[in-house]
Order: structure tokens, then sequence, then C-alpha cells
């Protein structure tokens, strides 16, 4: 009897691009070293989250620094192959886990909301559904449980409903993991803001804090800003 142990083996694939590349949108409100550091402590939270739900972690990365950092925190280090992008490592890291597990749980960097309870829900809805997705405030993916086959990665402008149309073509059933805390990747000074007013507890938040960012109400198109105290 299958007490709701998930008999399928997960692995997780973060897929990290340079520290020295880390995050360039948030260059007007981040210095280089800062945004370093801030990808550190996002990749800090989500490998905390996801770290007890599944059977392991693979980071890939092109960057020696990022996998000498991970290392250190106990996951499978992948370097990237070839002058490739996001979509190119994420297949090479797929292509790696098919050799050792039926299904990945791909989730990005940025996504420093993301919480135990829910890599956990997400693994037990994959017994029911193949492909198990969660949105992104702008229309991104922040998380993609799918089959190692028959889903190609679609990442990039618009890639919720890309992969959604992805997994239509390829006849694999999906269901939809909608979370506003899932839904938060970090790209502009607002979402700084977010981060701000829900991640309490995150390394993430004591990382904005140690650095002085404040979060305000703003009045205009965004409605939060971040100041230095
Ligand atoms: N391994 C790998 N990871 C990447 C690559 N490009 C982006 N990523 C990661 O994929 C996730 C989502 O990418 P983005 O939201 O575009 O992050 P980003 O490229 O650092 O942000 P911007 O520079 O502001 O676009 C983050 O975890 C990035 O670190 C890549 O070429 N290779
Ligand atoms: C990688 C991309 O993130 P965005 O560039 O939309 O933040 C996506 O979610 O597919």
């Amino acid at each position: 009897m299958n007490w709701g142990i998930n008999m399928k083996k997960t692995l997780a694939i973060i897929p990290v691009s340079r520290f020295s590349q880390a995050k360039t949108r948030l260059s007007p409100t981040l210095s280089p070293l800062e945004r370093e550091n801030l990808l550190k402590s996002m990749l800090t939270d989500v490998i905390t989250a996801i770290k007890n739900n599944v059977d392991d972690i693979v980071v890939i990365s092109s960057d020696k620094d990022v996998l000498n950092f991970v290392n250190d925190l106990d996951v499978t280090c992948l370097p990237e192959e070839g002058e490739t992008d996001l979509n190119g490592a994420l297949t090479q890291a797929v292509e790696w886990c098919s050799q050792k597990a039926s299904q990945v749980l791909i989730v990005p960097s940025d996504v420093p909301l993301i919480h135990p309870d829910q890599v956990q829900e997400m693994v037990e809805l994959s017994q029911k559904w193949p492909m198990v997705i969660a949105p992104a405030k702008g229309g991104g993916t922040n998380a993609l449980l799918c089959p190692t086959k028959d889903v190609q990665m679609k990442f990039g402008d618009w890639s919720f409903f890309e992969h959604l149309k992805e997994a239509e073509n390829a006849g694999v059933p999906w269901y939809i993991y909608d979370s506003f805390y899932l839904s938060l990747d970090v790209n502009t000074a607002e979402d700084l803001g977010e981060i701000m007013m829900h991640g309490f507890g995150t390394e993430t938040r004591k990382f904005l804090k140690s650095i002085g960012l404040v979060v305000r109400s703003n009045h205009g198109t965004e409605r939060l800003r971040v100041e230095r105290k």
C-alpha cells in the first residue's frame, strides 16, 4: 500500500548564471558585489526549502565560483558544457538526471520565498499529475516539475504559457500550482520591496536588511520602492 510515499524519484535542478552577471536588471539598485551576495542568499533559501523534499539537488552553472559556493551546501554540482543559454543548460541537466530519476523539479535560483511545504505538495501532486507548474508574476515559470522525457525547456519570455503549450503538444497532463510566494522571482527593485515585506526569516531578507535597504510605499506605477537607510 502506498501510504502517500512518492515512489517516483525526483531530482531538483537549480540553474545559476555567473555571479559576475547575476541579476543585471537590478544594476540600477545594487552594486555588482551586492548582486552577487543577493544571488548567494537567494540560492541558500531555495536549496534549504527543497533539500529534504527531493532525492537530490543538482545545481548547473558555467561559473566555477557558483559551483564552489554550492558545493559546501551538499548538492550535486554540474558544470555547464559549451557556450549555451538557460534552456541549453537545463536540457543538459535534465538529460543528466534522466539516468537517475523519472522526473525533475526545476526551480530558478531567484525564488527565495519558496517554502518546504510547497515543494512537498508539488511532489505529492506529481503522483497524479505528470507536470506541476508554478507561474511567475510576470508570466514566467518559477517551478516546473515534469518528466525527464517529452517536455522541452521553454524558459524565457511568457514561459508559463509556453510550457503549458509544450505539455499539451506532448500529451502530458498538467496541474497549475499557483501561489503568491512561489510567484515572486526577484528581478526588479519592487521585488526587493516584496522580499522586505514578505520574506521574514529568509537569508535573502537578512542580506537586504544588512545593506540598509528599507521598503517604502510608493503611489506611482509601482506600489513599493526601496531606499537605503
Ligand atoms: N546555468 C545557467 N543558469 C542561468 C542562465 N541564465 C539564467 N540562469 C538562471 O536562471 C534563472 C532565471 O534567470 P533570470 O531571471 O533571467 O536571472 P538572471 O539572468 O540572473 O537575471 P537578469 O540578468 O536580470 O535577466 C536564475 O536562476 C539564473 O541564475 C544560463 O545561461 N545558465
Ligand atoms: C527565466 C524566465 O524568468 P524571467 O526572465 O521571466 O524573470 C522564466 O521564468 O522563464
